[in-house]
């Protein structure tokens, strides 16, 4: 059985724990019954031994599987795993969709993307990243008693992720420590109306409103401090020609939209002007988890 979950983007620059979509770059994890546990690991963290011991996956599969079957079988998982950890791409939620797929899967117990989206709220409370991880595409969604309440657009073809992934991390939760506790009713008026104008331009295929929608005063030029080159990025990306160009998640990751036309160039400037970053096209995904028994 082989499940795979995209890589997301976050916010999308003023929709703060609301606005996320998926990128073609992906986490698969292949399982098969086996006579002892066991973990092999491709790509993304294969140099971190701890993994194949203290794996996020495994726990969260074994509390699903745990509750779901009186049996007590083994399994040999093989992962082979595109999006890197603690870089804004979504890896944890990856993690989380994946693994409470693979427990209803291989227990054969259908479970619908709705339900598998609630069950992933448990571990990721807030929803851009899981959202568009289980849905795919670009989503909007909220959280209202437990429930995670989403509209979702298709991604036209037409259009390419640039992605620009620094050499460090930055994780979530120290992040999400360097924003404010408190914001303006201005600062609040200026990220409702941006985040708004930015839906409506996804909704509407207006894209040549996204660079103004996509503005924000709640998040980025915080965390951006963390790493100041990226307000370089950010500049480099727009000049060259981007639609629209923020901090992905919580960062390090940059994240911007193009037409197709214009991409490879925007990928050249980025990567002449920050040779230590990995730089790349990516398509997006409207699929989202996928479950291949
Ligand atoms: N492939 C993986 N296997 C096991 N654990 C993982 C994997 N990928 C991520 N994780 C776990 O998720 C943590 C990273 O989560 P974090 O929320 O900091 O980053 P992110 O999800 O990549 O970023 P963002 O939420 O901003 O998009 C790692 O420290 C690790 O515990
Ligand atoms: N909305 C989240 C995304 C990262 O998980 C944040 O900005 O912290």
């Amino acid at each position: 059985m082989r499940v795979s979950v995209p890589a997301t983007s976050a916010n999308m620059g003023p929709g703060f724990d609301t606005l996320g979509i998926a990128l073609r770059m992906k986490n698969q994890v292949v399982i098969k019954p086996s006579k002892f546990h066991s973990v092999s690991l491709k790509g993304e963290g294969s140099n971190n031994p701890a993994l194949k011991d203290n794996n996020m996956f495994i726990s969260i599969f074994n509390d699903f599987y745990h509750n779901l079957s009186t049996k007590r079988r083994n399994f040999r998982f093989e992962f082979f795993n595109e999006v890197p950890m603690s870089r804004g791409l979504g890896s944890s939620s990856a993690v989380i969709v994946s693994a409470i797929a693979s427990a209803y899967a291989i227990e054969g117990i259908e479970l619908p993307k709705p339900k598998l989206l609630n069950l992933a709220l448990a571990y990721e409370n807030h929803p851009d990243n899981i959202t568009p991880a289980v849905m795919g595409g670009f989503n909007v969604a909220t959280v209202q008693d437990n429930e995670v309440k989403y509209i979702k657009k298709d991604m036209p073809k037409y259009l390419k992720a640039i992605v620009v992934i620094p050499n460090r991390p930055i994780s979530t939760h120290m992040s999400r420590k360097t924003l404010p506790y408190k914001y303006s009713k201005d600062d609040a008026v200026f990220n409702l109306s941006h985040a708004s104008l930015l839906t409506a331009a996804f909704m509407t295929e207006n894209w040549e409103m996204l660079r103004i929608a996509s503005q924000d005063k709640f998040h980025q030029k915080y965390r951006m401090k963390q790493m100041p080159e990226l307000f370089e990025v950010q500049k480099t990306s727009l000049k060259a020609g981007s639609l629209m160009s923020t901090l992905s998640g919580s960062g390090s990751t940059f994240f911007s939209i193009s037409h197709a036309d214009d991409c490879r160039k925007i990928e050249k400037e980025l990567k002449a002007k920050f040779p230590h970053f990995r730089v790349f096209v990516s398509d997006f995904d409207n699929y989202g988890v996928r479950v291949d028994k």
